[in-house]
């Protein structure tokens, strides 16, 4: 008998073989079958090219338990019975018939009724196509319900999007697509609207009544690694800014939902994104500033210049840094910037949200050469996880001046650096139907409109001089002028 919090299905994983199935998935899938979130009534199918058997992908996914250190219960054998492979080509319509006919044989081996989830682990330019012969060849089930689990990147630019998205519509319904943003799985960014909307001492105060500037910033130490390839005809804005970046704004600035459910919750997000100020190609400069890393140390490594990585155009003029100031023309946020950034090989790896808090009216503590410092609530998305908020309290030598104190919530994380626990969050949420924490086509294309005003903008420019940033190093210096011209700087990454 499957409990009521089981879920019976048939996971098709297209790209079986690849990077991402054995880092994320398959361990994600283990721990949703350990704490018992899968039952018995459930199976795996995992495609790709390559002539691997049955027991191969089994012996893979144990590997791939082990390398992600998971701690593996006396039920492996049981969980690896449930994995079954084919070996097809996504762009020949006869595979489809044979997969047809593996989903039939293990729905009826698991007394699975139906329910198909399809998750498509493989080169963007393959979604299309999938999905259309899903629907072509007949196997988007009448009798039980259908997901697409779709990855990143969706889209190059707007027009890319919505070919892709009008593809794929053609064979799944809007409520039936699961389109993966990770960040949207990481613990504190699912806890930015808690700590929202459960906490009464911060709603009264967020909006520019008392609100000076948002700061989010997302650092990464590493350099490209093995995916030059396809990071050198994407870069900063397109991989981190138009999806993981925007989607936390979207969170920070939307209103309250009328209630917690999926259709409300985006609908506050794509209002927020639709008060996103246009930024036009005369006042660029002013508002976004871009960077290329060159050589440098990074946690005393010396590392190459991002020219020199694999795969990357030896004068590439991709940018692997932006930073930016996002005004939100609505009522709540209207004069409140909100400061983005983020890089690769840069000096921390961090993902953080600072708020900052207008002072106040008068300070009777304020003496004109003391430094004024303002209150701050710190969201810390990765490595720690947690809350910190920054006031001022009483210093201890008995002069009338205060020293800021900070109230800490924030422990290391478990979700160590983009690890299964968000693909598992994003699994249990496809699996149970709750696409709250996917995005909607309507938020994507209006991420898409926003960043490729921002990308003619620089196209038409003469390129910045790159590199112009060293690894190891918080960005180029026109980051900080950003803030500066606004009376702002950035929080240091250890507040
Ligand atoms: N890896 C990661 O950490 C992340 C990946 N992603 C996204 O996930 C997707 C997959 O990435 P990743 O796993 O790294 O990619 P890989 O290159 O490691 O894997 C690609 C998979 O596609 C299969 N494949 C390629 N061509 C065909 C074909 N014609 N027919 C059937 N199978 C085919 C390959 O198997 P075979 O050669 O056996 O056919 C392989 O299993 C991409 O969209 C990527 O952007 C997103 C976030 C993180
Ligand atoms: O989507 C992506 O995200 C990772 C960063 O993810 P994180 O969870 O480690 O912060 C980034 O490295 C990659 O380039 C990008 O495609």
């Amino acid at each position: 008998m499957t409990s009521k919090n089981q879920t019976s299905c048939t996971i098709v994983i297209f790209g079986a073989t690849g990077d991402l199935a054995k880092r994320k998935l398959f361990p994600s899938i283990y721990n949703l079958y350990t704490k018992g979130e899968l039952g018995e009534h459930f199976a795996v199918i995992g495609a790709a090219r390559r002539e691997w058997s049955h027991e191969t992908l089994r012996e893979k996914v144990e590997d791939s338990l082990k390398e992600s250190k998971i701690q593996v219960n006396d039920d492996l054998d049981d969980f690896l019975t449930h994995f079954h492979y084919i070996s097809l080509n996504v762009t020949s319509k006869e595979s489809y018939q044979n997969l047809h006919s593996l989903i039939t044989e293990v729905e009826g081996k698991f007394s699975i009724p139906g329910n198909r989830m399809f998750y498509l682990a493989m080169a963007p330019q393959f979604f299309g196509t999938i999905a259309s012969y899903l629907k072509s060849e007949g196997l988007t089930n009448e009798t039980g319900w259908n997901r697409l689990m779709i990855e990143k990147p969706f889209g190059h630019d707007l027009p890319s999007a919505k070919k892709l998205n009008n593809e794929i519509r053609e064979a799944f319904r809007e409520d039936e697509i699961y389109r993966i943003d990770h960040y949207l799985g990481k613990e504190m960014v699912q806890n930015i609207e808690v700590i929202r909307f459960a906490n009464a001492i911060f709603e009264p105060l967020w909006s520019n009544r008392y609100i000076s500037n948002v700061q989010i910033t997302s650092s990464e130490t590493l350099g490209v690694e093995e995916r030059g390839g396809y990071y050198d005809k994407s870069g900063a804005l397109r991989d981190m800014v138009q999806n993981h970046i925007l989607q936390m704004v979207a969170l920070l600035a939307m209103e309250p939902p009328i209630r917690l459910s999926t259709d409300e919750i985006r609908s506050e997000k794509i209002k927020a994104l639709r008060a996103l100020r246009p930024i036009s190609g005369d006042q660029i400069d002013q508002y976004f500033v871009r960077g290329q890393y060159g050589p440098g140390a990074v946690k005393n490594q010396e590392v190459p210049g991002y020219r020199s990585e694999p795969n990357v155009d030896a004068e590439s003029n991709t940018e692997t840094f932006v930073a930016g100031k996002l005004l939100i023309d609505n009522f709540r946020w209207a004069g409140v910037p909100f400061y983005i950034r983020t890089g690769k090989r840069m000096a921390e790896k961090s993902t953080k949200i600072v708020i900052q808090f207008k002072d106040m009216p008068m300070n009777l503590y304020y003496k004109s050469n003391d430094e004024v410092h303002p209150n701050l609530l710190i969201i810390h998305i990765q490595p720690e996880e947690g809350i910190s908020i920054v006031l001022n309290g009483e210093k201890l030598d008995y002069s009338p001046q205060t020293t800021p104190v900070k109230l800490d919530y924030a422990h290391n994380s478990t979700d160590k650096l983009n690890t299964p626990e968000a693909y598992e969050k994003l699994l249990h949420d496809a699996i149970k139907g709750d696409a709250t924490n996917f995005t909607h086509w309507d938020e994507v294309a209006l991420s898409w409109k926003y960043v490729d005003e921002i990308d003619n903008a620089w196209q038409q420019k003469k390129a910045t001089q790159f590199p112009n940033y060293e690894a190891g190093s918080m960005g180029p210096k026109e980051s900080d002028h950003l803030l500066a011209q606004d009376g702002f700087h950035w929080w240091s990454l250890d507040e």
